[in-house]
């Protein structure tokens, strides 16, 4: 009797492991999704000059640098810092600069704002406003470089930046790694449309829904955070908090599944919206070889995960050009969110994506696949070999 008891209990606490991490990611990027909505509407009206560009020339904005340091710090809150790991990808050596005065205000401006809030989401917010040393410190600290044993968290603060200064879809991704494996993700995407039709409506999305409609009709509605727990089997969406709302867990989720759709002629596909981040050529020729008939749905972001773990496509590809190594924060979490709703995410060789490498996914085999099921994937493997000797990648 004593052992059935001890049993019982055991069998309970695993689907219960990680859920106060759980519940803080969730609640963490909820407050992060808010804040970059404020940003990007002040980016597409114009009213300040929030974005940067990187060394390499990719964009970076008073968004990413807010998120990252606004999670940095809630973790740190929750948890205390000193069990508090984060590896994630901004970094302070722009802001350190001298001519960086004005972005590091409106940086220490936007955190403060979006904390102020931190009771609203259920968590505790800082008794007085972050000083600028503060929030430097809070961006800093997520400098873990991973690896392969012990827990720490993967952010990327805004994920798709490039769509979120065009005013259209970008995501907030958060997970958390132990012992080299994702243990659970959290994905907030933002702009994520009612209408799943609307995703494809690049750039124009903003102007088109609010000609349609006004912003207090219910077709207006749009966006969600996504997440999961490794082994559990489920996936879920809950909507963004609104801002005359109080967060109470959780917050009317909904479980998602993958789509059912088994035949490649009925199946849409995904892929990034650049040509320089994914081989579009190459994809078309493995889409016309395998009978896939749809467009490709090209879309910024991680949201694209979250397209085919709710079961709005069924496929996601990305072939970057030789030498390009794939980041662990741009896949981290909504590699668990698909798994746990019922899809299959590998490399092009279906090895399983390798987090406990570093910052990048070393070893990944010419580039990753993302599919609804597992007969999808299986063609879509076979089809990529057979096509990748003759591509110039
Ligand atoms: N050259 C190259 N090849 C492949 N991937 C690259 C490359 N450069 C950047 N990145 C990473 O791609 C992230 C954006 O991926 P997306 O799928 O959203 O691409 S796209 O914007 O839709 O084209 C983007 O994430 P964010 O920087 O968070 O936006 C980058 O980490
Ligand atoms: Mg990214
Ligand atoms: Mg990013
Ligand atoms: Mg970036």
């Amino acid at each position: 009797m004593e052992d059935q008891r001890d049993m019982d209990f055991q069998s309970c606490e695993i689907p219960d492991k990680y859920s106060k991490e759980l519940d803080v990611a969730v609640r963490a990027v909820q407050m992060a999704c808010s804040l970059c909505q404020r940003v990007q509407e002040s980016i597409i009206s114009k009213t300040s000059d929030v974005v940067q560009s990187k060394e390499d020339n990719s964009p970076v904005t008073v968004a990413d640098w807010s998120v990252q340091a606004t999670v940095s710090w809630l973790l740190s809150e929750s948890f205390g810092s000193e069990n508090v790991s984060i590896v994630a990808e901004e970094d302070v050596q722009t802001l350190t600069k001298a001519d960086s005065a004005g972005l590091l205000e409106a940086i220490v401006r936007t955190v403060n704002r979006c904390l102020v809030e931190a009771p609203r989401f259920g968590l505790k917010g800082p008794e007085t406003g972050l000083r600028t040393l503060d929030v430097l410190k809070s961006i800093s600290r997520c400098n873990s470089i991973g690896g392969p044993s012990g827990r720490f968290w993967v952010l990327d603060p805004v994920d798709g930046t490039l769509g979120f200064v065009r005013g259209d879809q970008y995501a907030v991704a958060l997970a958390l790694i132990e012992d080299g494996e994702v243990v659970l993700g959290v994905l907030g995407c933002p702009n994520y449309p009612l209408k799943k039709e609307w995703l494809s409506y690049q750039h124009r999305y903003y102007r088109i829904v609010s000609k349609l409609t006004s912003p207090t009709s219910e077709s207006w509605d749009k966006g969600f955070v996504a997440y999961a727990r490794k082994g559990s089997g489920e996936a879920w969406t809950q909507p963004l908090l609104k801002d005359d709302q109080v967060f109470v867990w959780p917050n009317s989720a909904m479980p998602i599944k993958v789509s059912s759709i088994d035949n490649p002629a009925l199946a849409t596909f995904c892929e990034p919206v650049e040509k320089a981040n994914s081989s579009h050529s190459f994809t078309a020729g493995l889409v016309h070889g395998i009978g896939l008939r749809n467009q490709p749905l090209r879309v910024y972001s991680m949201v694209k995960y979250a397209a085919i773990a709710r079961g709005d496509a069924e496929v996601f590809m990305k072939f970057a050009r030789a030498g390009y190594k794939e980041k662990i924060w741009d896949h981290a979490a909504g590699v668990v969110i698909i798994q746990e709703a019922g899809g299959v995410v590998t490399d092009a060789g279906g090895c399983l994506l390798d987090f406990s490498k570093g910052i990048y996914l070393e070893g990944l085999d010419r580039g990753i696949i993302a599919c609804s099921g597992a007969d999808l994937h299986d063609k879509i493997i076979k089809a990529v070999d057979a096509s990748w000797n003759s591509s110039s990648l």
